[in-house]
Formats: C-alpha cells, sequence, structure tokens
C-alpha cells in the first residue's frame, strides 16, 4: 500500500446497523491515531460523485439493504488508504467485510498488502439499533423501516457468518454496544491498549 510495500495496520469494526461503529471509530480516530474508513461513507461519497458510472448501482443497494460488489468497495478502501499517505497508525474498516464476496475480494486484492489485526465486533438487541437508525437524523436514504429491516436481514443471513468466521480464528474482540458511547469507549481503549495500541498524547 504505502511506499516500500509496507504493511499497514488494520482493524476491522463490525455489528449490527446503529449499533455504534461510526461513533465509536470516530472517537478511535481522535484518541488513539487510527484512520477512520467507512466502506458506507466511502460508497456514499461514490454515489454523490460527479461522473461516478456507480452511483446508480450503489443507491440502489444502499436503499435495498443489499451489498455493492467488492471489487467496488474494495478501490475505494484502497484508494482511501493511499490518500491517507503514511501518518496513519492504522485503518479502522468501517462496515467491512460484510459477506463473502467482500471477503474473498478483500482476500484477493489486498492481504497481501495489510495486516488484519482483530475484528471490533459491537453487538446490541435489533431493536435498539432499529430504533437508533431511526432516531440518526442525518438524513439516510436507507434510514426508513423498510430499508433498515432489509438491512437486518442482510446483516444477520450475510454478515454474521463473516463474524463467525473470524471468531474461528479468535480474531474477534465484542464489546456489548447498548450501553453509552462513553462506557463503550473505555472497553474499545482497553481492547486496543491490550493490542498495543496506546492513547495518543
Ligand atoms: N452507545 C450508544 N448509545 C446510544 N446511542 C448511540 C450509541 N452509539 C451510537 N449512538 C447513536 O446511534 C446512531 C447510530 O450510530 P452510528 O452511526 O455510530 O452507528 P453505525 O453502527 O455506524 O450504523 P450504520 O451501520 O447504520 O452506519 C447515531 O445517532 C449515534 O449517535
Ligand atoms: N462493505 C459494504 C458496506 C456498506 N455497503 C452498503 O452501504 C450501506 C450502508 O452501510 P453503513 O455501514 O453505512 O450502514 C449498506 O447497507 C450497503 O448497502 C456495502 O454494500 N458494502
Ligand atoms: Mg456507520
Amino acid at each position: 500500500m504505502s511506499s516500500g510495500n509496507k504493511l499497514h495496520n488494520v482493524v476491522f469494526v463490525l455489528g449490527p446497523p446503529g449499533s455504534g461503529k461510526g461513533t465509536q471509530c470516530s472517537r478511535i480516530q481522535a484518541n488513539l491515531g487510527f484512520t477512520h474508513l467507512s466502506a458506507g461513507d466511502l460508497l456514499r461519497a461514490e454515489r454523490q460523485r460527479h461522473g461516478s458510472e456507480f452511483g446508480e448501482l450503489i443507491e440502489s443497494h444502499i436503499r435495498g439493504g443489499t451489498i455493492v460488489p467488492v471489487e467496488i468497495t474494495c478501490k475505494l478502501l484502497e484508494n482511501a488508504m493511499l490518500a491517507s499517505g503514511d501518518s496513519a497508525k492504522g485503518f479502522l474498516i468501517d462496515g467491512f467485510p460484510r459477506n463473502q464476496d467482500n471477503l474473498d475480494g478483500w482476500k484477493r486484492q489486498m492481504s497481501d498488502k495489510v495486516n488484519v489485526h482483530f475484528v471490533l465486533y459491537l453487538s446490541a438487541p435489533i431493536e435498539v439499533c432499529v430504533q437508533r437508525c431511526l432516531n440518526r437524523g442525518q438524513g439516510r436514504t436507507d434510514d426508513n423501516e423498510e430499508s433498515i429491516q432489509k438491512r437486518i436481514v442482510t446483516y444477520n443471513e450475510q454478515t454474521y457468518p463473516i463474524i463467525k468466521h473470524y471468531e474461528k480464528q479468535n480474531m474477534v474482540r465484542e464489546i456489548n454496544g447498548e450501553k453509552s458511547a462513553d462506557e463503550v469507549y473505555a472497553e474499545v481503549e482497553r481492547i486496543f491498549q491490550n493490542a498495543g495500541f496506546r492513547h495518543q498524547a
């Protein structure tokens, strides 16, 4: 990825829609020096980019709660990693890999260039997650009852098995995301410290 093909540190961040991935990633970025890359945010930006050939395709997947083909998402992630230069301590990849296609594409395109340390898994009851999405108030085209239900089906059927896959490799660090954002973050910092990543002065 960077000059000299140095490996980058990567932490995947997964959990149901609304479990607090973006909220916690912002704090980790501010305090621990990781760069936050949200696959969903990158797809939303690509959807808005003038001249993008993928805008309509991305929007139909986002509204339908389905997963965009990995070639598109992985390229956006790789470009964002390259654009951020060598200063980041590592990358928090939020909302990826979301299904087997994401995982296979990541292995093909990225696994020789990056080092995945662990998977941060924010768990929370689905009804809590639904309410958080409905109350988020960011104008997302998928924060409506119909899209949220579809996103949850995709999460249960396609994303949860990816978390299980990493669990078998002892790579999952699970946190109860139902607690307050401060309580969750205290747990997050403990996990990063145990992995050797310290709070920045
Ligand atoms: N621990 C928490 N307690 C209460 N509300 C929270 C907590 N964490 C996040 N929220 C709120 O819930 C909403 C969803 O949070 P966030 O956007 O971080 O979730 P997400 O996992 O990134 O969701 P998505 O997968 O849909 O992008 C936001 O309005 C956020 O402020
Ligand atoms: N790896 C991914 C990540 C996201 N998507 C699509 O974006 C939607 C929103 O994602 P959030 O993480 O911001 O909730 C998601 O429902 C997918 O449609 C994707 O395709 N692949
Ligand atoms: Mg998010």
